[in-house]
C-alpha cells in the first residue's frame, strides 16, 4: 500500500471499500503541512493510547490529589477552621461558591482521582475527563464573576484549567484541544451568563487563547517525541521476536509463547499441539541449488506454514535452520491431522523443485505433531521432546509424512527419547 496515500484512503483500501476523499481547505491544508497528523495506522493508534494512558496513570494521580486536598482543607476550615477561613477567602455570601467548590469541583475530583486507583481508568477515565473539565471552567468562571463582585480575582486557575488536559490529563492531541476548545466556549458562555465585566472577560479569553494556543503547540511537539520513541521501541522489540530472513517469529518467541501457552492450558484444561516441520533433504538443496536458493525456499516454506496459525493464542516460528514449529492452542488430534494434510498440499501447490533430484522431485517437509493435555506436574520441554520424537519417527519412516504421538505422553520421561534415538541409529549403523 503506497505510504503517500491519506489514513481513511489506507483503510478503505483495506476494506476494500471505496476510497473516502476528504474535503480539506486551503487552511486545512497549510495547517497539516505544518502540524502533520499525528496519528498511527490502523490498530498500532489504539495500543498506543493504551500504553500512553497506562504510563501516565501515576502523574495524573498525583496532580488530581492537589486539588482534592486542597478543597478538603477548605472545607474543614469551614467548620472547625471558620476563622481561618474567613481570613483567607473572605466573600460574604458563601452559598454559591461553596456550591461550586464542594457540590462539584471537589465531587469530580475525587471521581477521577477513584478511578485512577481502578480498572474503570483505562477506559472511561479520558472520556470523562473532557466532560468534567469544561464543566469545572464553568463553576471557575461563574465563582471568578462572584469573586469579581466581591473584589477578588481567580484569574489564575483558568489558564492552568487550559493547560491541564494537554500536560496533564494524559490525552493524545485531538482529544486535548476539543477539550480546551470546550473550556474556552465554557468560560465565554459561563462569563456572559455570570455577569462578568464584558473588559474582563475580553482580556481573559484573549489570554485563555494564548494559553490554548501554546499549550497546543509545546504539546504537539512532546508528543512527537513520545510517539517516535514508542515507534522505535515497537519496532525493537518486533525485530527481537521475528526471524530475520522469513519475517515469522523465532525461537525466542516460540521459548516465550510455548512456556506461556503451557501454563493458560494447563489452567484451562484445554489440550494443545505442537508441530515440528523439517524440509526434507535440504542440505543437499544447498549443495546443488546454493545457499541463496536455500534461502528462497525457506522463506516459500514459511509463509505455507505461517497460514496455519491464524487464531490468536497459536503461532507459527522458525525453530532453527529448516526446522520450524507450529503450537495451537485447544486443538485435537483429528484437527492436528487434518492441519498436516493440508500443509503437505499447500507445499506440493507451491510445486518447489528439488535442484539434487533430476526426476522433477519437490520439495517436501516431514511433520512430526505432539497432542497433550498439559498438566501442572509436566513441562513444557515433554511437549517439545515427544513432537521432536514424532518427527524423527517421520523422517525414518520415509519423509514427506506426518507422525502424530499423544499417548506417548503419559510415560514420557525427560531425556529417554534421545537416548532411545541413540541407541537406534547405534543399531542402523
Ligand atoms: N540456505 C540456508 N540453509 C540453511 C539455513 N539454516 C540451515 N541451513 C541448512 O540446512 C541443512 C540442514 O541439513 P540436515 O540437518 O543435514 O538435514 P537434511 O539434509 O534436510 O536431511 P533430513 O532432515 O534428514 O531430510 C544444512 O545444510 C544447513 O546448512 C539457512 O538459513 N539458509
Amino acid at each position: 500500500m503506497p505510504d503517500s496515500l491519506p489514513n481513511a484512503d489506507k483503510a478503505a483500501a483495506r476494506s476494500g471499500s471505496k476510497p473516502v476523499r476528504q474535503r480539506r481547505t486551503a487552511f486545512g491544508r497549510f495547517f497539516s503541512r505544518i502540524f502533520p497528523s499525528l496519528r498511527f495506522e490502523g490498530s498500532l493508534e489504539g495500543q498506543f493510547r493504551r500504553w500512553y494512558s497506562e504510563n501516565v496513570r501515576s502523574r495524573i494521580r498525583s496532580v488530581i490529589w492537589i486539588p482534592v486536598a486542597a478543597l478538603l482543607i477548605a472545607m474543614l476550615a469551614g467548620g472547625p477552621f471558620s476563622d481561618l477561613r474567613a481570613a483567607l477567602v473572605a466573600p460574604r455570601d458563601q452559598s454559591l461558591f461553596d456550591l461550586m467548590r464542594f457540590g462539584v469541583l471537589l465531587p469530580s475530583c475525587i471521581a477521577l482521582l477513584i478511578a485512577t486507583y481502578t480498572h474503570l481508568y483505562t477506559r472511561w477515565f479520558t472520556p470523562v475527563a473532557q466532560v468534567v473539565l469544561p464543566v469545572h471552567a464553568l463553576c471557575f468562571v461563574v465563582m471568578d464573576a462572584f469573586m469579581h463582585r466581591q473584589g477578588y480575582s481567580l484569574n489564575a486557575m483558568m489558564p492552568l484549567l487550559t493547560l491541564a488536559p494537554y500536560f496533564v490529563f494524559g490525552m493524545v492531541q485531538a482529544q486535548a484541544v476539543r477539550t480546551v476548545a470546550l473550556v474556552v466556549v465554557m468560560y465565554a458562555l459561563g462569563g456572559y451568563l455570570g455577569g462578568l465585566d464584558s473588559g474582563q472577560r475580553t482580556f481573559d479569553l484573549v489570554i485563555l487563547l494564548f494559553a490554548a494556543a501554546l499549550g497546543a503547540a509545546v504539546h504537539y511537539s512532546l508528543q512527537k517525541s513520545v510517539r517516535h520513541s514508542y515507534l522505535s521501541t515497537q519496532i525493537m522489540s518486533e525485530s527481537l521476536n521475528r526471524d530475520a530472513l522469513t519475517g515469522i517469529h523465532n525461537r525466542r518467541m516460540f521459548d516465550e509463547h510455548a512456556a506461556r501457552m503451557w501454563q493458560q492450558a494447563a489452567r484451562a484444561n484445554a489440550p494443545i499441539a505442537l508441530l515440528m516441520i523439517d524440509i526434507d533433504h535440504f542440505k543437499a538443496f544447498n549443495d546443488y541449488g546454493g545457499h541463496q536458493a536455500g534461502d528462497a525456499c525457506l522463506v516459500k516454506v514459511a509463509g505455507v506454514l505461517n497460514r496455519a496459525s491464524r487464531r490468536p493464542l497459536d503461532l507459527t516460528a522458525r525453530y532453527g535452520g529448516e526446522e520450524f514449529a507450529i503450537l495451537l492452542y485447544d486443538t485435537r488430534r483429528d484437527r492436528v491431522e487434518e492441519l498436516c494434510r493440508e500443509l503437505h498440499a499447500s507445499l506440493a501447490n507451491l510445486a518447489i523443485a528439488h535442484p539434487a533430484f533430476t526426476d522433477n522431485q519437490l520439495v517436501t517437509f516431514s511433520i512430526g505433531a505432539a497432542c497433550v493435555e498439559p498438566q501442572p506436574e509436566r513441562r513444557v520441554e515433554g511437549l517439545i521432546q515427544l513432537a521432536d520424537e514424532a518427527l524423527y519417527t517421520a523422517k525414518e519412516r520415509g519423509r514427506n509424512r506426518t507422525v502424530v504421538m499423544d499417548r506417548e505422553y503419559e510415560t514420557l520421561r525427560t531425556g529417554t527419547f534421545r537416548v532411545q534415538r541413540r541407541s537406534r541409529e547405534t543399531a542402523a549403523a
